[in-house]
């Protein structure tokens, strides 16, 4: 927990954070809308006599109170996918309407990818793409058991990726879910920190930049890249977006969120970031009782 003090400095009430990172996280589904509705399987999780909790800001997200989420009939028959709650913000903030195009650049094992397709009502493409083999089978498996077909498999790294083997030349929206350090995982993984280094921040930060910046050039003008981490470390998540309005056409937006969060930083450790950079969100694990992330919204520019 200690690499966390860093933080201080940034985050307005410090002690409930890190009270809240030291709490275990309760378990969360989200409804795949491809195969049932959300009245349809909250009638079948009461059926099963399994407790939830609708999620304020989304009501596609369910608190299960039970400690096997993944046993349920509901989640057997593929009506509920075991995710994260503030892991299901991304999809959410990127928006993809049914018949888009859409790259998830970084997608195994395929809460999002799958979440896309869902709010795509499962029409269009969500080109689903991970450089790591070995999470490529989960990403299919969860693809099929969810009933995503429209979902494209690709094994690539993201920073040199080619749309040459696509009948089209650029996406309408791209998803960077970043490889990073994960701190904002800390209430799921108690270990998370375990590895935890200022070098393997600055490392990750150098892939991330590229991801981003190859997910903003094959996004067609007017269309939105979301940037998304699971760690609050600023060089991995300010630091990044402006690393690609500085080197590509872009700008960061605002977007609508129905949940408590903290604005992007401008400045960190002697570093200044465009003031744009405020529209992007902190989601502390104390704001609305769930695990750390950062969002921010791109649109292409000219
Ligand atoms: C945070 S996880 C993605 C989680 C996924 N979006 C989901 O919701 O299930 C980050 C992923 O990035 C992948 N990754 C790491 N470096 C990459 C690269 N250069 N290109 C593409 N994917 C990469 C990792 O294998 C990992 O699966």
């Amino acid at each position: 927990m200690e690499p966390l003090e860093r933080y201080r400095p940034i985050i307005d009430d410090f002690d409930a954070f890190f009270e809240a990172c030291e709490r275990p996280l309760g378990n969360a589904v989200r409804v795949n809308t491809i195969k049932a509705s959300v009245e349809r399987t909250l009638a079948a999780l009461e059926r099963e006599d399994v407790g939830y909790e609708q999620a304020d800001w989304n009501p596609r997200v369910l608190r299960l109170e039970t400690d096997s989420p993944g046993s349920t009939w509901t989640s057997f028959h593929g009506f509920t996918h075991g995710q994260e709650e503030v892991s299901a913000v991304p999809p959410v903030v990127l928006d993809p309407r049914p018949g888009e195009r859409v790259w998830d650049c970084c997608a195994a094992p395929g809460g999002k990818a799958t979440q896309i397709a869902a709010l795509m009502d499962d029409e269009g493409t969500v080109v689903a793409n991970d450089s790591n083999l070995g999470r490529i089978s989960a990403l299919r498996f969860n693809a099929e058991r969810l009933g995503a077909t429209s979902l494209a498999v690709t094994n690539e790294d993201a920073r040199n990726y080619s749309l040459q083997r696509f009948s089209f030349d650029e996406f309408d929206r791209a998803l960077v879910d970043a490889p990073c350090t994960c701190e904002g995982t800390i209430r799921k993984n108690p270990d998370a920190l375990d590895n935890w280094s200022e070098d393997a921040i600055a490392s990750v930060s150098g892939i991330q930049k590229g991801i981003l910046r190859r997910a903003v050039q094959a996004t067609r003008e007017g269309g939105t890249v979301v940037y998304s981490t699971c760690t609050f470390a600023p060089e991995e998540n300010e630091a990044v977006v402006q690393h690609a309005i500085e080197e590509e056409d872009c700008r960061v937006v605002d977007f609508d969120l129905d949940m408590e969060y903290a604005p992007g930083l401008t400045e960190w450790d002697g570093q200044e970031f465009d003031s744009s950079l405020e529209k992007a969100a902190r989601i502390y694990p104390h704001h609305n009782d769930t695990g750390g992330f950062f969002v921010a919204k791109l649109e292409v520019t000219a």
